[in-house]
């Protein structure tokens, strides 16, 4: 996690809020207006967690953080019969970064509630690159056996605006008779759509010790999108000669993650094979706890948004069981998207000593409760 403060997500173009900008207050305290929508299940639990530690940061002066909480969610719903209002994208524009939890709980059906909060905002604000850090923590064990730091240390770079999320399609109920329904889901594959997520892929690995960029690929079967996805994958790379380059096709890339972790560094793959292979990542680290993941609008014409990989978790929820280190490594990431790449490194730097230190939940082995790993990174924060 050391490193997810130490690079720049946004990759080689990376700039500091060029839109709109932080407000500044008093000698060189810099304000920062965030949003936050805990949403559902452990997504509460774990934003009470990343706010606590970003509060306790703020205290110890630099930049201050101004929140404003949206209730948005399945509570919202079963209240209101949307996720969020109508005007909701327009309320959240002008803050500096969004800070999500999860958004699902079995009262509403998953693609309402996906497609009504976190893909709203998401395909909204073009939050066209969505950044999954695979990384190894000290103290948390690894279902593989071969996993260490220097194994499992990868980037998976998810297209977030179309693919097989473009929402194309339909359901004909009449039209064949009873039980003859059908259904269409098609993918949408743009080669601007194509071009953007790649570049930022090369770009990031630029960044990286190892200069390599692996596309995820299904062109055997699907040959329009992915042949297309392969196309461009090869002449952006040319533009990349310092980047060494590899074409995987998805099932291979499943068992590459098990087999080689080692040779990757960054992972390009459309919106649901990115998905797929986040949630497999995260387990190998150890848990989907512990996942972090930025929702970026690049060119910094909208807010981006920062939630941890995992969902709402109903079967923990309430309990106080839920990991907080994803949310709390979102948290980091934030920081450092907002340019506050010092104080990015001390929360990830804490999240470490506390890790190495058995201080853990129970998904990755240990008795803490979620407060109590919270509690152990602001202490470790000595603010
Ligand atoms: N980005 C999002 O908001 C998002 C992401 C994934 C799923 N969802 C939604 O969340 C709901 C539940 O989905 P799911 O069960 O498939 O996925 P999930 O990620 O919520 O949970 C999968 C498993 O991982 C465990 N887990 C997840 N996060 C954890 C944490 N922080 N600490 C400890 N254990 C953790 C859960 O207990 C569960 O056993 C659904 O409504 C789904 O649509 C939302
Ligand atoms: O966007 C999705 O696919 C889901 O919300 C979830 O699985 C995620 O990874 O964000
Ligand atoms: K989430
Ligand atoms: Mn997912």
């Amino acid at each position: 996690m050391g490193a997810i403060a130490n690079r720049s997500w946004t990759g080689a173009r990376g700039r500091v809020l060029t839109r709109g900008g932080p407000s500044t207050r008093g000698a060189a305290v810099t304000e920062f207006r965030i949003a936050a929508i805990p949403a559902d299940g452990i997504g509460r639990e774990v934003v009470a967690a990343g706010r606590a530690v970003l509060d306790a940061l703020q205290a110890g002066g630099g930049f201050s953080i101004a929140w404003e909480e949206f209730p948005w969610g399945s509570d919202y719903y079963a209240e209101h019969g949307v996720m969020m209002p109508e005007d909701g994208l327009a309320a959240l524009e002008g803050f500096d970064a969004i800070y999500f939890g999860a958004v699902g709980w079995p009262t509403v059906p998953d693609h309402v509630s996906l497609w009504g909060l976190r893909l709203r905002i998401c395909q909204g604000f073009d939050q066209w690159a969505n950044v999954r850090p695979v990384q190894f923590l000290p103290g948390i064990e690894s279902p593989l056996r071969k996993a260490d730091e220097a194994a499992l240390d990868w980037v998976v770079v998810r297209e977030n605006s179309e693919g097989e999320y473009a929402g194309l399609g339909g359901r004909n109920l009449a039209s064949r008779g009873r039980g003859g329904e059908i259904a269409v889901q098609s993918a949408l594959f743009t080669e601007v759509g194509c071009e953007r997520i790649m570049r930022f892929a090369f770009d990031l690995a630029r960044t990286r010790t190892r200069r390599k960029v692996a596309s995820v690929t299904k062109s055997n079967a699907q040959q329009y999108g992915m042949v297309l996805w392969d196309d461009v994958f090869r002449r952006v790379a040319a533009d990349y000669p310092d980047v060494e380059t590899e074409r995987v096709l998805v099932d291979a890339m499943a068992a590459k993650f098990v087999l080689h972790p080692e040779d990757l560094s960054v992972v390009v793959a459309s919106n649901l094979n990115a998905d797929i292979l986040s949630d497999l990542g995260s387990a190998l680290a150890g848990s989907l706890g512990l996942a972090a993941s930025a929702n970026l609008n690049p060119e910094r014409r909208f807010p981006s948004m920062f939630e941890p990989v995992h969902g709402s978790a109903p079967d923990i929820a309430g309990r106080g069981a839920a990991n907080p280190v994803g949310a709390i490594g979102s948290a980091a990431m934030m920081l450092e998207h907002l340019g506050r790449r010092e104080e990015a490194a001390r929360v990830a730097a804490a999240v470490e000593a506390v890790t190495a230190r058995g201080v853990r939940t129970r998904d990755v082995g240990g008795t803490a409760s979620t407060d109590e790993v919270t509690a152990a990174v602001v202490a470790e924060l000595g603010v």
